[in-house]
């Protein structure tokens, strides 16, 4: 079964707006787990646009699913990272300027600083992966990095959805079979949706996990934030 992190950046980027605590981020992360969310992912940027440094240590003692910290691994981050100890770790190639996620790692070229950053992660018993684009050639390099999993960049597949989803999935099906092959565990992420998340599962039968974060809270402000958790659990044939 695949299981659902919802990224609750975007509940940050609303609690900074005004400066106080409201949305309350911990108590939202913990009202998705009650809501049935399999893990909460969190993407501390440089910049702290949304979550912050502390929102992390403040989750990490009160999430009791998985929890996934994503992140372009600069030394502030990995530190962070290594005195939480959460489940899981993806490391994302994001420029700090960057508006949002966008693009996977050139595993090839960024291999042995790869091989180094995921053995630090490992020793300490944090499962790693690493953001990639669906190219057969850079899962392969990824397989050779060390990483557990991959996590398939599937904005791609989004953009190109409505109007053309079996070629919109025929890369991620071709990237999921190498992975498969390379003994690489499967994750998923980026502008999925309630549209397109069935269609991208039933194609990907080895896919482990999917983190969903700014069209979930989008859904959220119509159909409320239970409802909408249920509906992307539905997608997935919960
Ligand atoms: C790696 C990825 O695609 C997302 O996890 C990322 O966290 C989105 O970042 P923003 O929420 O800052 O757009
Ligand atoms: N790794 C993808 C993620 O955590 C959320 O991406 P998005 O759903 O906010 O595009």
């Amino acid at each position: 079964m695949t299981k659902l992190s919802v990224n609750i950046n975007k509940i940050a980027t609303l609690r900074n707006a005004r400066g106080g605590n409201r949305p309350n981020v911990l108590q939202t992360a913990l009202d998705c787990e009650r809501f049935g969310a399999q893990g909460i992912t969190v993407h501390p940027r440089p910049d702290e646009r949304h979550i912050r440094y502390q929102d992390v240590l403040d989750l990490k003692p009160a999430v009791t699913t998985e929890f996934n910290i994503e992140g372009n691994p600069t030394p502030d981050f990995i530190q962070l990272v290594l005195s939480v100890k959460p489940e899981q770790v993806t490391l994302v190639p994001d420029a700090p300027d960057a508006i949002t996620s966008n693009a996977g790692w050139d595993t090839l070229k960024h291999k042995d600083f790869l091989v180094d950053i995921i053995a630090q992660f490992k020793e300490q018993g944090i499962r790693t992966s690493i953001f990639v684009d669906p190219d057969p050639k850079q899962v392969e390099g990824a397989a050779l990095t060390g990483t557990d999993r991959i996590e398939l960049y599937t904005e791609a597949y989004a953009s190109q959805y409505l109007a053309d989803r079996e070629k919109a999935v025929a890369p991620y099906a071709e990237a999921a079979k190498v992975a498969l092959q390379c003994n690489l565990g499967l994750n998923a992420g980026h502008d999925l949706d309630l549209d397109n998340l069935r269609f991208l599962k039933e194609r990907l039968p080895n896919l482990q996990e999917v983190s969903i974060g700014h069209a979930l809270v989008c859904d959220a402000l119509y159909f409320g934030l239970e409802n909408t958790i249920q509906l992307y659990l539905r997608q997935l044939n919960y």
